[in-house]
């Protein structure tokens, strides 16, 4: 069995569901497990209904405007689009009716019940497309096989009952399923972080011993740079996994960073590939691969903090005082992305996903005096040239560390 998976890009309109069909004729489908996620940006649009509803807006007229979007699609996509749209509706009937009705007040509980939306509408419309032309599927709702803990919005998988939730599957089918999702021990939607469809093929691939697995993009592969940012970038024609876990965790967002782990395990070769050009090689990963071609990659990282802290009483940062630091932004989930401390100073390159630094900030005022630039960017080389001056980014240096052969720059940009 082989896994594919298919991101928002690839179907964020009516003739991406289509281009999905002539990538599975050219490739073949028999024997697959494919993953797919909402179309767009509507995770996006998901999560303003959850703001919305919280700040006792009008969370109902968004929710409309995102079942409008997928109803267009589905028009433009069936020439009797009546039984997939009475789907649709009855999903966000289903949406509406769930948040008429809560009475939990936890924001990341909530958030998880209503943002999966996206990820079933979205295989529904590509599943029942399918079926209609002939490439013969059968939907899956993954919350009944990945099983996680009761963390909303990042939930822990839990690999021994998923394992045994997919080993229960009939084989050489056609599977289309969620990316995204998940459920906890008592049924309730969970989330695997976002943009964690890439994950979730990986857990499937696991699960089901596959093959190998191939996540179809819109650019030619793993390039050498991100091209919304860099010019002249490079196709990485093989990686490693180790080399593939770093790029990732360094903000390359190709691909998800927690994507390479169970394969590694397993040692599932792993492709990134075009969806617009299907029969291009695309980014092979597989274990003991080296680099190539051996060039510098270049990874940046926007909208991230720098945070400097200086004891107020000019005492020495000790282990203590940084193992309390990281105890809050643990618990904030704040996450540091670079860190460089010296006898009194501590500075962080903080990413703050969930509006949490403002909390942290505060937990600082008594024992440090803190400096925060932010709005900042995070400039990672990999393999960087000694000898090479780097101009690619215009802006006030305010922090540089070299490990290894990894160069890390924050910038304050022009
Ligand atoms: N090193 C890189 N190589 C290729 N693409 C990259 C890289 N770093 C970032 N990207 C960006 O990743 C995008 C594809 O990933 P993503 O948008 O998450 O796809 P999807 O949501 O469809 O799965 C590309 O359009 C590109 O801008
Ligand atoms: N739809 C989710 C999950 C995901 O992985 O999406 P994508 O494959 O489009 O990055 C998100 O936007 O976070």
């Amino acid at each position: 069995m082989k896994v594919y998976k298919f991101g928002g890009a690839s179907v964020k309109d009516a003739d991406g569901v289509k281009n999905i069909a002539s990538v599975l004729t050219s490739t073949g489908f028999s024997d697959t497990f494919m993953v797919i996620s909402a179309m767009g940006k509507t995770t996006n649009a998901l999560e303003e209904v959850v703001k919305s509803y919280f700040d006792k807006k009008d969370f109902e007229a968004k929710i409309d405007e995102i079942l409008h979007q997928h109803l267009r699609i589905s028009s433009n996509l069936f020439e009797k689009p009546e039984l997939t749209n009475s789907e649709i509706q009855l999903f966000f009937d289903d949406l509406k009716a769930f948040l008429r009705r809560n009475k939990s007040p936890n924001y990341d509980f909530v958030y998880d019940q209503v943002v999966c939306c996206g990820e079933l509408i979205s295989t529904k419309i590509v599943s029942n497309y399918l079926n209609s032309i002939g490439i013969d599927n059968v939907w899956l709702d993954v919350r009944d096989y990945i099983k996680t803990d009761e963390t909303y919005r990042e939930g822990k998988v839990d690999f021994n009952w998923t394992e045994k939730n997919f080993a229960a599957l009939e084989k050489n089918k056609f599977y289309i399923t969620q990316g995204f999702l998940g459920s906890d021990p008592n049924y309730f939607t969970t989330t695997l972080g976002r943009e964690g469809s890439d994950y979730t093929a990986a857990i499937i691939a696991y699960c089901l011993n596959a093959e190998n697995m191939t996540i179809w993009k819109d650019v030619p592969g793993v390039l050498n740079a991100d091209p919304r940012y860099f010019d002249d970038t490079k196709l990485l024609n093989k990686i490693s996994f180790e080399e593939a876990i770093e790029l990732a965790y360094y903000g390359a967002s190709v691909i998800h960073p927690k994507t390479m782990q169970p394969l590694r395990q397993k040692g599932i070769p792993f492709f990134v590939k075009s969806f617009i050009s299907p029969n291009d090689p695309g980014t092979e990963i597989q274990k003991k691969f080296q680099l190539e071609p051996q060039i510098p990659c270049f990874i940046v990282k926007k909208e991230q903090n720098l945070v400097t802290l200086t004891t107020a009483d000019f005492s020495f940062i000790s282990e203590d005082k940084i193992s309390k630091i990281f105890k809050v932004l643990h618990a904030l989930k704040i996450k540091v992305n670079m860190m460089q401390n010296s006898a009194i100073s501590l500075s962080l390159c903080l990413e703050d996903k969930y509006g949490k630094l403002d909390e942290f900030l505060k937990s600082l005022e008594d024992s440090y005096q803190v400096e925060i630039e932010k709005n900042v960017s995070l400039y990672t080389i990999r393999h960087f040239e000694e000898r090479s001056s780097y101009s690619f980014y215009k802006g006030e240096e305010l922090l540089r560390q070299i490990i290894k052969n990894t160069l890390q720059i924050i910038v304050k940009e022009a």
